[in-house]
């Protein structure tokens, strides 16, 4: 038996800090979307667990029990064993929930392998903030440190483009770099009738993290710039604490259009595009 399962990459296409918890953690209200642009997963039945990396970005990715899909496996304790390959193609360290959308994946492929039931919600949660997020990848209002996933509004056609610029931000660095953690909250969500009248209601919200993420890594800024100038470009923002940006386009025709002139004007950067994904 195999078993795919896709990890979708993470954007936070907004990301209000609302406040610190006592052990550190801060409180997010963010509205999260996922793309149709991610990480593969093939996961067979085998004696042990094992787990190979390849593709475009397995580079620097640990192969070892530090590897977040080794991590999700280790939650279903003893068992029977399955070889794991993941396909990344997702850059790391981006702001863009790689390993933890990997880490879902695994858990959503492994229960489907071994005919288990997921783990609970908190020991999902032990394995990352983002994590709860992507165990079904969907537009959701994700809220407390990223434990609570409420419902959003239907969301409108709209096209996406994903640029990292190559420079790993590590999120810690980020939050420490807040300098207000207490931040006002989303409002009540609208309905959203098209890309535009979102891309317009997302350009009064924020996301917090950028400014120390553009602290952290200066050329954040002109990624902005590079996007926000693509033609058809009706908002660039920055994803979760950086360094990938997203630009939003009135359908997947137009991102893919902005997408290859950014590549050849760019050929160092990462550059996809896509539209939403939902499982
Ligand atoms: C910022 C966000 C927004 O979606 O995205 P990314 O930039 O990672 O994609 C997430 O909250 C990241 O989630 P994740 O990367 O899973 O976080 P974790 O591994 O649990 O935590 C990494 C570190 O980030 C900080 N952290 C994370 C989440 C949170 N709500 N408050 C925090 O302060 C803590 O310093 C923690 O030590
Ligand atoms: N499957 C995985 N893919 C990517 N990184 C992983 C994975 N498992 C563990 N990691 C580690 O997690 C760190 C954060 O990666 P990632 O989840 O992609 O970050 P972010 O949430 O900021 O996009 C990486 O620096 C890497 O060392």
């Amino acid at each position: 038996m195999t078993v795919e399962a896709f990890a979708p990459a993470k954007i936070n296409l907004t990301l209000h800090v609302t406040g610190q918890r006592a052990d550190g953690y801060h409180l997010l209200d963010s509205l999260v979307v996922f793309a149709d642009i991610g990480d593969r997963l093939t996961l067979e039945r085998a004696e042990d667990l094992s787990l190979s990396v390849s593709g475009p970005r397995a580079g620097g990715v640990p192969v070892d029990g530090r590897n977040l899909v080794l991590k999700a496996a280790a939650l279903f304790g003893p068992g029977p064993g399955a070889a794991i390959r993941l396909d990344k193609r997702l850059p790391a360290a981006a702001g863009i929930g790689g390993g933890s959308s990997d880490a879902a994946a695994a858990l959503r492929g492994l229960a489907a392998l071994w005919g288990r039931d997921l783990p609970g919600p908190e020991a999902v949660l032990s394995l990352g903030a983002d994590v709860p997020v992507c165990l079904a990848p969907g537009p959701v209002r994700m809220r407390g440190v990223g434990e609570e996933i409420l419902p959003a509004p239907a969301l409108p056609d709209f096209g996406l483009m994903l640029v990292n610029p190559g420079v790993e931000v590590p999120t810690p660095a980020v939050f420490k770099g807040l300098v207000r953690k207490d931040n006002a909250p989303m409002p009540d969500l609208p309905n959203w009738t098209s890309a535009a009248v979102l891309a317009e209601w997302l350009a009064g919200q924020r996301n917090d993290l950028e400014p120390p993420a553009r602290a952290e890594a200066p050329v954040i800024g002109e990624v902005l710039a590079a996007i926000a100038a693509s033609p058809g470009c009706l908002l660039a923002r920055m994803s979760g604490s950086g360094a990938t940006c997203f630009g939003i386009y009135p359908g997947r025709a137009a991102a893919e259009h902005a997408a290859i002139l950014l590549r050849e004007s760019r050929p160092g950067w990462w550059v996809e595009a896509g539209a939403p994904y939902t499982l």
